[in-house]
């Protein structure tokens, strides 16, 4: 199948790759990095011969009354550094992610994710259709693994080398990005948390979860929280990953004298899981400034930056402030550059 599919891009038609190849060519550590490099393109538009830049327009939404949405997700990043396996070179990367939110998707029989994604690749310099990449793992991972790069350069590299690795994540919300949040920190920060709090509104689901990270995690204390209070109460870094359109908690509910949240979930809006006074009091970083004026309109908040300003050290989280957040909305840069990703080990496989 696959020898088929290669065959098929010699001819100079364009490549499909297909979930489960998705799935075998993804790693923590290869989506990080090129996700660094994404976040960092995003801050600059201007074309330039030596630092990665973007051209992107906001994303469209179209609604399906009563049902979901369909989002189109255009991006160009220009010459940005990737690792492959003949070493670091520079990528430049014309791609349009379509993604539909489809939020009843879990109840059907048998039940499909609520986000369903492809991206379209096309050649950067002609403009001709160049792969068609399965999305849906791409969109689980990359937005995980943003959350990582900002937990990262927001929270652990202050606090790695404490050497009571004793800290504790938080998730509320299991259903597809909680899971694959939960993986990614264990994964990505391995011995950093020694406690994981779940909660879910459905709690079997928390059960569920937990039962699987029981296996993949020994040695990890993992408790189920009955609300989301008390799921991020003694939490250091803190996931929310739901539809939820009334705050799950606020300033007072944290306990912890510096605390890292990312926030995934739209309900109404991409601000609405988090209390206004955490969005008043805290630190708060976004992937791009294109998404403020639409996606996060409304939000009573000073923005201090943008993740890839953090990660070329020109922003930075207060260490005097208790909390920093991660507004995350979902780019696509970031789709563009992991579906290179995933085109380049597959062209080589
Ligand atoms: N920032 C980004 O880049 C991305 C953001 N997202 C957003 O992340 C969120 C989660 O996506 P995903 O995990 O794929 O979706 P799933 O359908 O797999 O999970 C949805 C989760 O939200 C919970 N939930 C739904 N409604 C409420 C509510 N009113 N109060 C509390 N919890 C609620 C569900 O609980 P229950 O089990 O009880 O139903 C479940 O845990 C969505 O809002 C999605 O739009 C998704 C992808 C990318
Ligand atoms: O960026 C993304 O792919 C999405 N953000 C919200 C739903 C899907």
């Amino acid at each position: 199948m696959e020898r088929d599919e290669k065959q098929q891009h010699d001819n100079d038609e364009p490549l499909f790759i297909r979930e489960a190849v998705v799935k075998e060519l993804l790693s923590w550590n290869d989506c990080v990095d090129a996700l660094e490099s994404a976040l960092v393109a995003a801050t600059n538009s201007n074309k330039s011969a030596d630092k990665p830049f973007s051209s992107q327009t906001p994303r469209t939404f179209t609604p399906v009354p009563g049902k979901g949405v369909l989002l189109s997700m255009p991006g160009f990043i220009g010459n940005y550094p990737l690792q492959t396996v003949t070493g670091n070179e520079r990528h430049s990367t014309l791609a349009c992610k379509l993604v539909t939110s489809f939020s009843g998707n879990s109840k059907l029989n048998p039940p499909l994710p609520s986000i369903l994604a492809t991206i379209l690749m096309f050649n950067a310099d002609t403009g001709r259709l160049k792969a068609i990449v399965d999305g849906t793992e791409i969109t689980a991972w990359r937005t995980a693994a943003v959350s990582l790069v900002a937990t990262k350069h927001l929270y652990y590299s202050s606090r790695r080398f404490n050497s009571s690795n004793d800290y504790t994540l938080a998730i509320c919300g299991t259903g597809a990005q909680g899971r694959i949040h939960a993986i990614g920190m264990l994964t990505y920060f391995p011995n950093f948390f020694s406690k994981l709090n779940l909660w879910n509104r459905t709690k079997s689901r928390a059960v569920k979860l937990r039962d699987e990270l029981n296996k993949l995690f020994p040695g990890l204390t993992i408790a189920v929280l009955d609300n989301s209070t008390d799921c991020v109460n003694d939490a250091d870094v803190i996931v929310t990953a739901t539809n939820s359109s009334t705050p799950l908690f606020g300033k007072n509910d944290l306990r912890k004298s510096s605390v890292h949240i990312n926030a995934i979930g739209a309900g109404t809006n991409h601000h609405s899981e988090l209390a206004l006074d955490i969005y008043q009091s805290g630190s708060v970083f976004i992937e791009s400034n294109l998404g403020i004026q639409t996606e996060l309109k409304g939000i009573e908040a000073y923005v201090k930056g943008e993740i890839g300003e953090v990660i070329k050290d020109e922003q930075r989280r207060d260490n005097s402030e208790k909390i920093s957040v991660f507004q995350s909305m979902g780019n696509a840069l970031e789709d563009g550059v992991m579906a290179n990703l995933i085109y380049q080990k597959f062209i080589r496989l």
